[in-house]
């Protein structure tokens, strides 16, 4: 008789439970609990200062929480957690000097599960010649290099940290397509940004934090079907000053 093995479900790709992070008197994050599945685009939506830097930067390891737990696929924070995110911080991060091909390079030496040839391939979509140095390419430029070659790992979770911001308006979707062609269903993304209007129709979920503090994880059809109404008119209401 064969032994019976009962399946285990794997899992969920992103937990945080309690997650707390104070910077002296600040509570940036105030206790935030979440359970994120893979395959999901999720927005991640606030006002300045409710804490969605802070939260990106403690999933990605580069900060460290005063208080609670987070899990990546079941792992601590740690180098088996970082192999499965790609995250792409708020501010640069290359030197001016290097130029399209050295990052390109960098990355590929730094990470196992870099595409370089798909990292290519979208730069030339994008029109990004790969002889510029950083310094010679604008924000936007720098901003569009910097989201394709964190989206061409192959990774579980890949964390934008305002990835549009300062891409203008007419290119902001065929970035947001690029972002979704690169998508891959057994990954998640969760992103953060103020342009609620440019990506709610690429969003699967959004989370609403305000004061450190989570307000809602739901669908973005909760607001769109439910409440009948959008996303960033929704945003606007909640948040209205
Ligand atoms: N290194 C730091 N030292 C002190 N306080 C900090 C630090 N980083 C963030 N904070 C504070 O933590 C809170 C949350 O900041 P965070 O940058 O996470 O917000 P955010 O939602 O990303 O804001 P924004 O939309 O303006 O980018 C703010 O009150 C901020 O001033």
């Amino acid at each position: 008789m064969d032994a019976f093995v009962p399946e285990v479900a794997p899992p969920p790709l992103l937990e945080c439970c309690d997650l707390t992070k104070r910077y002296g008197a600040t509570v940036a994050l105030d206790r935030f609990t979440v359970s994120l599945a893979a395959g999901r685009i999720v927005g991640l939506l606030g006002p300045n200062g409710s804490g969605k830097t802070t939260l990106l930067k403690m999933i990605a390891g580069v900060a460290h929480p005063t208080a609670g737990d987070i899990r990546v696929a079941g792992y601590e924070v740690g180098p088996e957690s970082k192999a499965l995110v790609s995250y792409l911080p708020e501010r640069p991060y290359f030197s001016r000097s290097m130029r399209v091909r050295e990052m390109i390079a960098f990355f590929a030496d730094f990470y196992e599960d870099f595409d370089a040839a798909l990292a290519r391939d979208m730069l030339a979509r994008l029109g990004v010649p790969e002889g510029a140095p950083c310094a010679a390419l604008s924000k936007g430029t720098v901003e569009k290099v910097q989201l394709t070659l964190v989206m061409a790992r192959h990774a579980a979770l890949y964390l934008l940290d305002e990835p549009i911001g300062g891409v203008d308006p007419a290119a902001r979707d065929y970035i947001l397509q690029t972002v979704i062609r690169a998508y891959r269903p057994q990954s998640s993304i969760i992103l953060s940004t103020h342009l609620v209007r440019d990506v709610e129709a690429f969003l699967d979920d959004f989370i609403l934090l305000r004061y450190g503090q989570m307000l809602l994880h739901a669908p973005v059809a909760y607001v769109t079907q439910g409440k009948g109404t959008t996303l960033d008119a929704f945003f606007r209401e909640e948040f209205r000053c």
